[in-house]
């Protein structure tokens, strides 16, 4: 299609090598929608156990003042932000936006807390140095915060990455990193929960972030997200992964990349807002019946 005859309201741009990117935008709408679906949670979790409203002081602090005109300025905000909010000793579970956030708010917490281990969940490696010609964007988080040192490599595990890449080996930079890589090929028709002891073992007792991206979800079950990758994970595995992550010293979280525009039953927020309570339900000093 010609790009000048192109819906304007759809995002493309020739990509270095063949075709373009279309990235299906809208995702700083996914908090809002996120918020109405997670009208459904009840207090407890019936399959843990766990009991966060007894367990925590539980608030919904509203959003970050962003720049939508400015992602720079944007990272800048939410990097300020996440100081404070970490100060009072607040363990953030941050509903995204795209995945560009992880690498501001690891900023703060690696300030706070030193390199950090990460559990990342995602269709994408999200380790790209330049995209569209911009080193700050969802796609190159991770490369950023292992240049200034945000993260502790061996103790990075990146779960479900697929689809089509920009090089035949999409994963080389996560593996000389020391990262931990596990394809969604090693995820499929199995259960994570095995898996889930190997990280645990891996993340050891010092602290760990989570960060979710929603298209590590097979699209059919989590479509309202901006580049959907087919053969991905289920919900059930999605759960295994966050229940796995129990015991583990987790800092911070986040569950990014919900697009509502492309959710029309709202079943991407719903299952987002589901995750987001399972990673409240594994948080440190959590009661459990
Ligand atoms: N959805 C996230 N976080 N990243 C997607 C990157 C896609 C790309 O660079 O082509
Ligand atoms: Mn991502
Ligand atoms: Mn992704």
């Amino acid at each position: 299609m010609d790009p000048e005859t192109r819906d304007p309201g759809t995002y493309h741009s020739p990509s270095r090598i063949l075709g373009s990117i279309i990235y299906r935008n809208s995702i700083r709408f996914g908090p809002r929608q996120i918020r109405v679906e997670s009208a459904m949670l009840r207090a407890y979790n019936s399959g843990t156990r766990a009991a966060p409203y007894e367990s925590l002081v539980v608030a919904d602090i509203g959003d970050v003042n962003v720049n939508v005109y400015d992602l720079k300025d944007t990272c800048k905000r939410i990097r300020e932000a996440y100081r404070k909010i970490l100060a009072t000793g607040c363990i953030p579970l941050t509903m995204g936006g795209d995945h560009t956030i992880a690498y501001p708010i690891l900023q703060a917490v690696a300030e706070k807390h030193g390199p950090v281990g990460l559990v990342h969940v995602d269709a994408h490696a999200d380790t790209s140095d330049v995209v569209l010609g911009e080193k700050i964007g969802h796609g190159t988080p991770f490369r950023r915060c292992v240049e200034e040192g945000l993260l502790d490599c061996q103790r990075v595990v990146q779960i479900g990455l697929r689809g089509s890449g920009y090089s035949a080996d999409s994963y080389e930079w996560s593996r000389e990193q020391g990262f931990r890589v596990v394809p969604v090929e090693e995820c499929w028709f199995k259960s994570l929960t095995p898996l889930m002891s190997e990280v645990r073992a891996q993340m050891g007792s010092g602290p760990v972030y989570l960060s979710f991206d929603i298209d590590a979800l097979d699209p059919g079950f989590a479509p309202g997200t901006g580049t959907p990758e087919i053969a991905g994970l289920t919900p059930i595995q999605g759960v295994e992964i966050i229940r796995g992550c129990r015991g583990l010293n987790l800092v911070g979280c986040d569950l990014v990349e919900v697009s509502p525009p492309y959710d029309p039953t709202g079943n991407t927020a719903l299952t987002g807002a589901n995750l987001l309570f399972e990673m409240l339900c594994v948080l440190p000093k959590m009661k459990y019946y």
